[in-house]
């Protein structure tokens, strides 16, 4: 097991360029391997999600070369991919999962999707049920609506489909058979999830459209299609990762760093909206959009946070942030409410358990709700041995409590951050100066 000691830090100070998008990164793959021709990723993620995503690609015959932050995918066109010889192994990554679920559901051929123990043990029925009302054959293997999953060559038929999460791998698994389908596919989700699936596929030459209706509801269809054009993509730095070095900046007294080339579409930004409403002072530089994702760059000065409530359609615009907005809210005067967030249950970790967790073992006041938490924030926290349970965010998050706690920390298992940002300590490190 690997273990990190985190040192209370004083005073940020420096630029910081963050990976590549995860969400971007994953979608360039796939959509790159189902387009003819050629497509260039620059700034790709190098985490071992994304790479998840290119083996198993690469073992339905795309070959998709690596070489420093770049990746260039030669896309055998819609109907190109062979057969697997073994079982794709989609790690500890929901996303490549649920996306490739998708795809595997159009083509002619059958396969298994499996992961680790964490990826195992997440709900797999949300998309099984659509998929399958489109005509897929899609089985839990083990019977208990989890991966492994079996994939048996199924006719596909659109459907308009009312689903009950604003997810966006549940969304884009639907979009992505229908590219496959008989007639028009749609997706109704409860609010408005990240459409990075909805801009990249029209980029690729995907007749696709969207809507958001006059109650928040929101309305992405898709038509089959013949062929998809490869296209080069840039992909932002990724907010989930900055909004880590966003916190630090902010929580530790003194600090002023620029977080560069940060990726905000809308659908993601929630995070920035509730740094806003905490009184965090932030400056957006440099603005620009590419392929319809807007991006700048963001200066941070550490300065108090006060409470405030994170509910309803802002939710999933924010939900891989809620556990770093959970610890800046230990540290804000007043009571933080997060609810409308049951999602949180469903990820690497339960979330909610291992906030809680980490937050009471640091001294914070946190009570856990069914769809949320309730923290009152302004004790002192000192520091604690903090268990990630192998998630990513949590080992994160925590990694920047510590920094402002009193006393050493230690973070359990810290090399879980290799999922969504391998340079993450030594990154960190640089800015504290160390
Ligand atoms: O589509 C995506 O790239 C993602 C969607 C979100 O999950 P849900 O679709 O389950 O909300 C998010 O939590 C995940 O990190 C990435
Ligand atoms: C939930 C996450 O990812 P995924 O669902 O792709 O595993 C995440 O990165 O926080």
């Amino acid at each position: 097991m690997s273990v990190r000691d985190i040192h209370p830090s004083r005073q940020l100070k420096g630029e910081i360029l963050v990976p590549g998008d995860k969400s971007i990164s994953h979608r360039a793959v796939m959509f790159g391997s189902l387009a003819k021709g050629d497509t260039r990723i620059s700034h790709f993620l190098s985490g071992a999600d994304c790479l998840s995503t290119i083996s198993c690609f690469r073992k339905m015959g795309v070959p998709i070369e690596m070489e420093k932050g770049q990746v260039l995918v030669h896309g055998n066109g819609l109907h190109g991919l062979r057969a697997p010889e073994e079982v794709l192994d989609t790690g500890n990554s929901g996303t490549t999962t649920r996306l490739i679920a998708g795809i595997l559901a159009g083509q002619s051929f059958p396969s298994v999707l499996s992961g680790d123990d964490s990826l195992n043990s997440r709900p797999m029925g949300r998309i099984m049920t659509p998929l399958n009302q489109m005509g897929a054959h899609i089985t839990s293997i083990r019977e208990n609506g989890c991966a492994p999953l079996r994939i048996e060559p199924g006719r596909l038929h659109g459907i308009h489909y009312t689903s009950p999460v604003a997810s966006a791998q549940v969304k884009s698994a639907v979009l992505l058979a229908g590219l496959y389908a008989e007639g028009e596919t749609s997706v109704t989700e409860p609010a408005l999830s990240r459409n990075h699936t909805e801009l990249m596929l029209q980029g690729f030459g995907a007749s696709l459209t969207s809507t958001v209706h006059p109650d928040g509801t929101a309305t992405a269809s898709v038509l089959p299609c013949s062929e998809l054009f490869a296209r080069d993509i840039r992909v932002p730095g990724d907010i989930s990762s900055a909004a880590y070095f966003i916190a630090a900046g902010l929580l530790t007294p003194g600090s002023e760093i620029l977080v560069r080339n940060v990726g905000l579409n809308p659908t993601r930004a929630g995070f920035l909206t509730v740094c806003q409403n905490m009184g965090a002072k932030l400056s957006l530089q440099n603005k620009t959009t590419q392929g319809g994702e807007e991006m700048a760059d963001i200066l941070v000065s550490s300065g108090p946070l006060h409470g405030t409530v994170i509910e309803g359609s802002l939710i999933p615009s924010l939900i891989d942030e809620i556990p770093i907005l959970a610890v800046m809210a230990a540290f804000a005067d007043g009571t933080t409410v997060i609810r409308d967030a049951a999602e949180l249950k469903v990820k690497e970790t339960n979330r909610i358990d291992t906030v809680t967790e980490n937050l009471s073992a640091m001294g914070a006041d946190v009570t856990p709700t069914e769809d949320g938490m309730i923290i009152r924030g302004g004790k002192a926290l000192h520091g604690a041995q903090i268990h990630s349970h192998l998630d990513h965010r949590i080992a994160m998050a925590f990694t920047v409590a510590a920094l402002a706690a009193d006393g050493p920390s230690s973070i359990l298992d810290s090399q879980c951050v290799d999922v969504s940002y391998p340079a993450f300590f030594q990154e960190l490190d640089a800015l504290c100066g160390r």
